[in-house]
């Protein structure tokens, strides 16, 4: 499929306002992740491996803020568990709609695929199914921190024993020194991706009232509290971190 760039923040703008997943910015989303998000890639396609190894037959899979289901997509090449299931959901239409023709894509290129249905849905309404495993890929930070503990909780109760949740965050740090040299390192990486100075600051603008991201510690603290028995960090780069937390 057609690969736009990320333009969306290039030209100067009177006010900017507050970042929505809209049909915008869905037509550039996979140029856009990739060249603001360090180690993203690496993550997606690694979150598949681990769902391999947790993967159990006759349980449902989540992509809980699935975007363009790159982590159903990954899911779906690595997973050999019988009768498995993955249900995406996201609750942008831009999103879902452009979700369900990449799938379809997918389907056309692979056999024995395992099924998948993409739902447009808030995650904080599901009604979860029985499931080896769950990921949240860079979309907890998105969901009201008053939220937060209530769809872990939710999770940590559909998941199966021998499953995980597979929980990917920017983070933010207590230590100032660790917080300002992880951002300047970021920006680094967004200017070295080709974004230009007025992008990165009107892109920065635009988030700030609506991805919150926590520290290592809260949510090590919120899994633990959500019943989690055990938080693994199993990947960082930069400020990006990922999670494995186990029932
Ligand atoms: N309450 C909600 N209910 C459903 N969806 C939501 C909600 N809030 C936000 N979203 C959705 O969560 C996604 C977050 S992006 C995930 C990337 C993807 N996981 C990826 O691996 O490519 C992360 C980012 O852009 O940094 C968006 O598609 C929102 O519509
Ligand atoms: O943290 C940032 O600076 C980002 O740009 C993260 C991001 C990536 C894609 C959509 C929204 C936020």
């Amino acid at each position: 499929m057609k690969q736009r760039p990320d333009r969306l923040f290039a030209e100067p703008m009177a006010k900017v306002p507050d970042f929505v997943f809209n049909e915008d910015v869905a037509r550039v989303f996979p140029d856009m992740i990739k060249r603001s998000v360090p180690g993203y890639p690496a993550i997606v396609e690694n979150t598949g491996v681990l769902a391999g190894q947790f993967a159990r037959p006759d349980s449902a899979l989540y992509d809980l803020g699935c975007s363009l289901g790159a982590v159903t997509q990954a899911l779906r090449r690595h997973v050999r568990a019988d009768r498995c299931r993955v249900i995406a959901v996201d609750n942008s239409p831009a999103m879902v709609e452009r979700c369900r023709e990449y799938l379809h894509a997918q389907d056309a290129m692979f056999q024995e695929l395992l099924p998948a249905e993409v739902v447009e849905a808030d995650i904080l309404g599901l009604d979860f199914q029985p499931s080896s495993l769950v990921t949240l890929n860079f979309t907890l930070q998105f969901i009201a921190l008053d939220q937060r503990p209530v769809l872990l909780r939710r999770i940590r109760q559909a998941l199966l024993p021998g499953g995980a949740l597979i929980l990917s965050e920017k983070l933010r740090f207590d230590d100032p020194t660790e917080q300002a040299l992880l951002t300047e390192l970021h920006l680094a990486f967004k200017r070295a991706n080709g974004y230009s100075e007025l992008e990165i600051a009107q892109k920065r603008s635009a988030i700030e009232n609506v991805m919150k991201p926590d520290t290592l510690a809260v949510h090590r603290q919120r899994l633990l509290s959500a019943g989690f028995s055990q938080v693994v960090p199993w990947f960082q780069c930069l400020n990006f971190a990922s999670l494995i937390a186990l029932p």
